[in-house]
């Protein structure tokens, strides 16, 4: 039997890991996950219930509980909670200035972690592998993934194309890239490639040459394991 084409991307905001696995995904013709959309799904869902971020057991009582649905076509991914999908909320600046607080709840971690863990196993039984991107993939929620990977650029490009896709001055997304990294990383190590993985540094590289770049490493570790197999081939 065929093995699972699980590949786990991590790395800093703005480097491009959602919309480079996402292509990734549509290539290979398997599932993908957004974990970060999780995040902010249940940052959404705290606000939309009236409960205080600052309230930990409230929030992690919260997330235990409301119904996360994440669709996992690369060509048209979703996240909505129980029939309301939730897509353009969750990228507003509402959500995005406050998604730290419950991405740094350890009781949350927890339960996304293993939520994380069975869509990844449903969404590879389904189409026979899942590219899963965020910040613990490779170390926490997929080690044991045969591909795994950390997108890394510098802090120049990422504010520089977080600055072009939302349309604003280069400075003010520092509050989006530094400053939600710096606090993000106090519950992830998402600056270094843990043991195993391998480092792809986008700086310098356009959208097309880094998604090039991922299958390239897919390739390599199809042709070294016979196990494994994608619809693409
Ligand atoms: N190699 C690249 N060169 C230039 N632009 C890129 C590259 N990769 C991605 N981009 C663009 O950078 C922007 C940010 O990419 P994306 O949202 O995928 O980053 P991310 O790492 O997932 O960020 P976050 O973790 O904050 O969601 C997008 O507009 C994307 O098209
Ligand atoms: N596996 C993950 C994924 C995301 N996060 C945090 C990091 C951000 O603050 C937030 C939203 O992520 P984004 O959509 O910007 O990639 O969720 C995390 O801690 N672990």
């Amino acid at each position: 039997m065929s093995k699972a084409l699980v590949i786990a991307i991590d790395g800093p905001s703005g480097t491009g890991k959602s919309s480079v696995s996402k292509a990734v995904a549509s290539r290979l013709g398997v599932s993908f996950l957004d974990t970060g959309a999780m995040y902010r799904a249940l940052a959404w869902s705290c606000v939309d219930a009236q409960i205080d971020l600052g309230d930990a057991d409230a929030v992690a009582e919260h997330c235990r509980t409301f119904d996360l649905r994440m669709g996992m076509n690369p060509k048209s991914p979703t996240v909505a909670v129980g029939e309301r999908p939730i897509d353009a909320e969750i990228r507003q600046d509402a959500v995005t200035s406050v998604v730290s607080q419950v991405a740094t709840n350890l009781d949350v971690r927890a339960n996304l972690k293993q939520r994380q863990r069975d869509l990844i196993a449903q969404g590879a039984e389904a189409t026979g592998g899942c590219v899963a991107e965020g910040r613990d993939i490779t170390t926490v929620v997929a080690p044991d993934a045969p591909v795994r990977i950390l997108m890394t650029a510098s802090e120049e490009a990422r504010m520089a194309r977080r600055s072009k896709q939302l349309k604003v001055a280069v400075a003010s997304t520092r509050s989006q890239i530094v400053d939600r990294d710096r606090a993000d990383s106090t519950v992830s190590q998402f600056t270094t490639a843990a043991d195993g993985v391998v480092t792809i540094d986008t700086s310098h590289i356009d959208f097309r040459q880094s998604v090039a770049a991922v299958l390239r490493v897919v390739q390599e570790v199809l042709d070294g394991d016979p196990e494994l197999s994608t619809s693409a081939g």
